[in-house]
Parts: structure tokens; C-alpha cells; sequence
């Protein structure tokens, strides 16, 4: 698989705030990369770098094997940044218009609307949309020059559940047409639905790097839990194939294990009287939460 975005030890110091500290990393054509991690962790000051509007202290960025601000990269990006402008006085229909005129072979206005899910709006003023339509906006704007590489920087905050998944649909869509997306956001569930890869940034640090299975699995502590309606003793519990971990208070029992399946065989092959059986499973925000406290 060929590398579209390659970063090599870039390090920003703002005045004496490390932003972003030795981070080395390579995006992959036609995958999603997600970047997580807590405020101020530096994924910003990472998306900004790649997108050529940040300078690196030290350390290098190329994309598409050429320094980001060059023009040529620069016809190939698409990017929804956090701040949603709004072009005062302006139609959203024409708004569009003027950013499909920057680019030599613009999606249609029509394309673009149904992207974005802007049917609608065409022709509101922009300043009367809602903060969840100017978030769409701001993705039509990011699509106009039908780039083959799309930074999403907390694309869905301030959306309704339906937007998100029309967003999400069409993020999808241009996933499978090839195009390579770069994302940040503090929604886990989106990361699960939709990232190929997860880097967690902590303190302008990569502290870990993997598929969403990978990154749950260093952290993973599933479990079964359920009430005893008889006496088992903890002994009993404890020696039970599957079984990890025994934590029980009175008749309240939950018992660890990597593998639920085996450890639901287990109590049922055991005949181990209970009710309220319940499976928990770990999920990518205790992932992260562990592995932030960890490093
Ligand atoms: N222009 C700037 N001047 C000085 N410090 C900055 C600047 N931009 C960012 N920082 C600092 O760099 C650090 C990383 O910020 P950044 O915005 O990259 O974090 P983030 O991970 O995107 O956070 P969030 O999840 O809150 O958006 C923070 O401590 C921030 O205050």
C-alpha cells in the first residue's frame, strides 16, 4: 500500500508548549486513520502540520511525497477545520459556487448538496443556518475540489443523530472510492464504526497505534456478571475454565476472562445456579482511558 501522508520526528514548540513531541507516523491511500486522544493532546497541531498551515519546529511531513503547502499537494486536499466561517451575506448555494471555482474539476453543486445532506438550504442565507448545517457546510466546502485526501477535525460536533449518519454514509461512500480520510474526534463509537487505523496522541506523543480490535485488545478486560441464586464457593468460581479474574460481593459475582463466549460455557456446563446473567464488554473509551492513565 502506498503512503500519502509520511511524518518523521515532527516535533511544534509553541513559545515553550511542546505541542507535538517526535511524532512519527505513515497514512495509507484509501484508509481512515483516526487520531484520539484528550484536549490539548496535539492532534490539532498534527492535522494542521499536514495540511501545510503549520510549519514543524523540527522533523519532516511530506504528502503525496512533496511538502504539504506546495499548490499541487494542496489541489488534492480537502479540510473541515474545528472553526466553521460562515461568508456573511452569502446564499450557502453560492457559497459553494465560490469554492467550486477554485478547483479545476469541481464536484457538481448538485453533488456536493447531496454529499452534505444541504438539499435544503441552497439557497438560505448561511449566517440563518443552524450550527449542525454549518458543520455541513463546511464538509461541502471540504469535498468541492473532489480531493483524494479529506482532514475531518471533530467533524460531527454540534450534528443531530440523523446528520451524523448521512455523515457519516458519505465518508464511507469516499472511503470505498479510494479517497484517504485523516479524522479527530472524541466520539468513540464513530472511531469503531469507521476507523482503519487509531493512533492515540497524548502529551504531542504517539502512545499507541493500531486497528480499533488492536488498541481494545492491550487494554481488554471482558467479563460476565451475574447474582447467585444458590452457594458456590469463590474457590469453585476461581477454578473455572476461562476464568481470569473472580470479583464477588455476597451473590453478586463477576468473573474475567478474555473470552466471553468460553466463559458463558463454562457457568452453563458448571450448572452454576444464577440469574441476571449480563456480558460486558470493554470497549475503545476504557481502552483509552487506560492506556492515557498508563502513560
Ligand atoms: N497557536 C498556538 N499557540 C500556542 N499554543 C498553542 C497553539 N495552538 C495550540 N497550542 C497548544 O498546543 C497544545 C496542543 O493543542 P491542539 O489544539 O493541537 O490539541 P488537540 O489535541 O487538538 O485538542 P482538542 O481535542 O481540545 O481540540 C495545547 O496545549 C494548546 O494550548
Amino acid at each position: 500500500m502506498k503512503s500519502v501522508i509520511e511524518l518523521n520526528g515532527v516535533s511544534k514548540i509553541y513559545k515553550n508548549k511542546t505541542a507535538v513531541d517526535q511524532l512519527s507516523l505513515q497514512v495509507e491511500e484509501g484508509s481512515v486513520l483516526a487520531l484520539i486522544g484528550p484536549n490539548g493532546a496535539g492532534k490539532t497541531t498534527t492535522v494542521k502540520m499536514m495540511l501545510g498551515l503549520t510549519k514543524p519546529t523540527s522533523g519532516h511531513v511530506k504528502v503525496f511525497g512533496q511538502h504539504p503547502y506546495e499548490k499541487s499537494v494542496r489541489e488534492r486536499l480537502g479540510a473541515m477545520l474545528q472553526e466553521t466561517s460562515v461568508i456573511d451575506l452569502m446564499k450557502t448555494g453560492e457559497i459553494i459556487d465560490l469554492f467550486r471555482s477554485y478547483y479545476k474539476a469541481p464536484l457538481s453543486m448538485k453533488q456536493l448538496l447531496a454529499m452534505s445532506g444541504l438539499e435544503e438550504c441552497e439557497n438560505k442565507l448561511a449566517t440563518s443556518l443552524s450550527g449542525g448545517q454549518k458543520r455541513r457546510l463546511s464538509f461541502a466546502l471540504a469535498l468541492a475540489g473532489d480531493p483524494h485526501l479529506i482532514f475531518l477535525d471533530e467533524p460531527t460536533v454540534g450534528m443531530d443523530v440523523s446528520s451524523r449518519e448521512v455523515f457519516w454514509r458519505t465518508v464511507s461512500a469516499l472511503r470505498d472510492q479510494g479517497r484517504t480520510i485523516v479524522l479527530t474526534t472524541h466520539y468513540m463509537d464513530e472511531v469503531e464504526a469507521i476507523a482503519d487505523r487509531v493512533v492515540i496522541v497524548n502529551n504531542g506523543k504517539s502512545i499507541a497505534d493500531g486497528t480499533v480490535q488492536e488498541i481494545k485488545s492491550t487494554t481488554e478486560k471482558n467479563s460476565v456478571s451475574f447474582t447467585l441464586t444458590d452457594q458456590v464457593s469463590s474457590e469453585v468460581l476461581n477454578s473455572l475454565p476461562g476464568v481470569d479474574q473472580v470479583n464477588r460481593n455476597g451473590n453478586k459475582v463477576e468473573l474475567f476472562g478474555a473470552d466471553t463466549d468460553l466463559l458463558i460455557f463454562t457457568i452453563v456446563r458448571h450448572n452454576i445456579p444464577l440469574k441476571d446473567l449480563q456480558i460486558n464488554k470493554s470497549n475503545l473509551e476504557d481502552a483509552l482511558q487506560l492506556l492515557i492513565s498508563a502513560s
